[in-house]
């Protein structure tokens, strides 16, 4: 039997298939001729902060392991809280299928505050890496295990010429080992990596493999923890093991006070 993320990224394929049907990519083109340059991404979850660490702060209405995380789900006025509450960064999920996430979050959200946003889904074309710089997105997020290393590449240098920031996520040695020379800046463009907690084929989550692999890595190679984190001793744990940034959603996003669980993790 195919695991959860074979499944969702062959459902991606038929979607992605579908919606190219109503827009075509030269449509799509047409539509970026003129935006402005991304906001830098990059910069906002890796420079120094006071903090020890930046956070990039997940719009998550539902997921594969929690189900609905939140029922009143209001992603613009989630993302004004974060941005109030000191967020570097929004992460929005667009996935509809998996987590009731619309590409139309990232539009609405980008308009309402003023850092940058990464459209968190399951890109496997270059189709939706212009989908998304036309909605408005400043960073994506390319999942390795999801992409045959050429495809990951070029879907990276396409992203790179539409000024985007590209977010590559790992959970294992091998796909690190794959990746780690396409990470920083300027050689292949913006890029940073992203270590995922979770096991994208069992949905456990394991804060241990962001020690794990960022020991594997030169001290000045960009890492944002991903996933899992859910109390103020996690996020003292990773600015120990000296990640850039923690990309945070369902813990955020189940509390009723998204203010105050974002003042008891970050201060
Ligand atoms: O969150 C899931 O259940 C999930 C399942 C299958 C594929 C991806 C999944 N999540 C995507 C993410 O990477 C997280 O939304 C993100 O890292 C935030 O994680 P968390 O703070 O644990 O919500």
């Amino acid at each position: 039997m195919a695991n959860i993320l074979d499944q969702i990224v062959a459902d991606k394929r038929r979607e992605v298939r579908d919606r190219q049907t109503q827009v075509s990519l030269d449509q799509l083109k047409a539509r970026i001729v003129g935006l402005p340059r991304c906001r830098n991404f990059y910069k906002a979850v890796t420079k120094p902060n006071r903090r020890g660490l930046n956070v990039i702060a997940e719009v998550k209405k539902a997921s594969p392991s929690a189900g609905l995380i939140r029922a009143d789900f209001d992603p613009v006025a989630i993302a004004r809280t974060y941005e109030r509450c000191g967020a570097d960064a929004i992460s929005v999920l667009t996935d509809e299928k998996y987590f009731q996430g619309k590409l139309e979050y990232v539009e609405q959200v980008k308009q309402a505050v003023e850092v940058p946003v990464l459209r968190k889904d399951f890109i496997v074309d270059l189709w939706q890496v212009y989908e998304s710089r036309a909605a408005g997105a400043d960073a994506i997020l390319l999942i390795a295990d999801a992409l045959p290393p050429g495809e990951l590449m070029d879907l990276m240098i396409a992203a790179t010429e539409l000024t985007l920031t590209v977010l590559v996520e790992v959970h294992q040695a091998d796909a690190l080992l794959s990746v780690r020379s396409l990470i920083g800046f300027p050689e292949h463009g913006y890029s940073v990596l992203g270590i995922n907690n979770r096991d994208l084929t069992t949905m456990t989550v394991d804060l241990n493999t962001t020690s794990r692999l960022k020991g594997m890595l030169d001290d000045d190679v960009p890492v944002v923890a991903e996933s899992g984190v859910r109390t103020r001793g996690d996020v003292e744990r990773l600015i120990g093991v000296g990640v850039r940034a923690v990309l945070i959603g369902q813990t955020l996003c189940e509390h009723s006070d998204i203010a105050e669980k974002f003042a008891e993790l970050f201060g």
